[in-house]
């Protein structure tokens, strides 16, 4: 995996064990974690938009957001114009949320898959490049 990669972090309580396991798999030289630090119940957007925000203005490359559903810090994380978050749950979505929509959060949903799947669609994420063409048409319509 690129460890040149600047790459911004973060969860809810429901998501907070699985950024950790992440943390700790991905090359520390990469990672900024922006919260939660613990399992006590918490709010996703606390989190979500310090993410988006660090990523949006280019500080970051990409950012991953971890909650119970993923439903939550997508939701969020999509409310910030420079943002393309896509909800993964296996790596096929991971891939063509890059190839496709050149997405730069990745959201996974910890309640639903399991910790090796995860770290999968984080590595997918993160290795696979943006396929532009026709697709670069579409990325360019999504702003509103
Ligand atoms: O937004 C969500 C649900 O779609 C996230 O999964 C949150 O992590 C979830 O709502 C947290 O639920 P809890 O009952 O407060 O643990």
């Amino acid at each position: 995996m690129n460890t040149n990669l600047k790459i911004a972090i973060g969860s809810d309580h429901a998501g907070f064990n699985y950024k950790q396991e992440l943390i700790a798999w991905l090359p520390q030289a990469t990672v900024k974690n922006f919260g939660t630090n613990s399992p006590d119940s918490t709010d996703y957007p606390d989190f979500a938009h310090p993410v988006a925000l660090a990523v949006e203005s280019g500080e970051f490359d990409f950012g991953i957001l971890v909650c119970g559903s993923a439903n939550g810090v997508a939701i969020t994380a999509n409310k910030h114009q420079g943002i393309r978050a896509a909800i993964c749950w296996q790596p096929e979505l991971a891939a063509l949320a890059r190839q496709h929509n050149n997405a730069n959060i990745v959201c996974i949903p910890e309640r639903f898959i399991s910790l090796e799947d995860a770290k999968a669609i984080v590595e997918t994420f993160l290795t696979t490049q943006f396929e532009g063409g026709r697709h670069a048409t579409r990325v360019g319509k999504m702003a509103c």
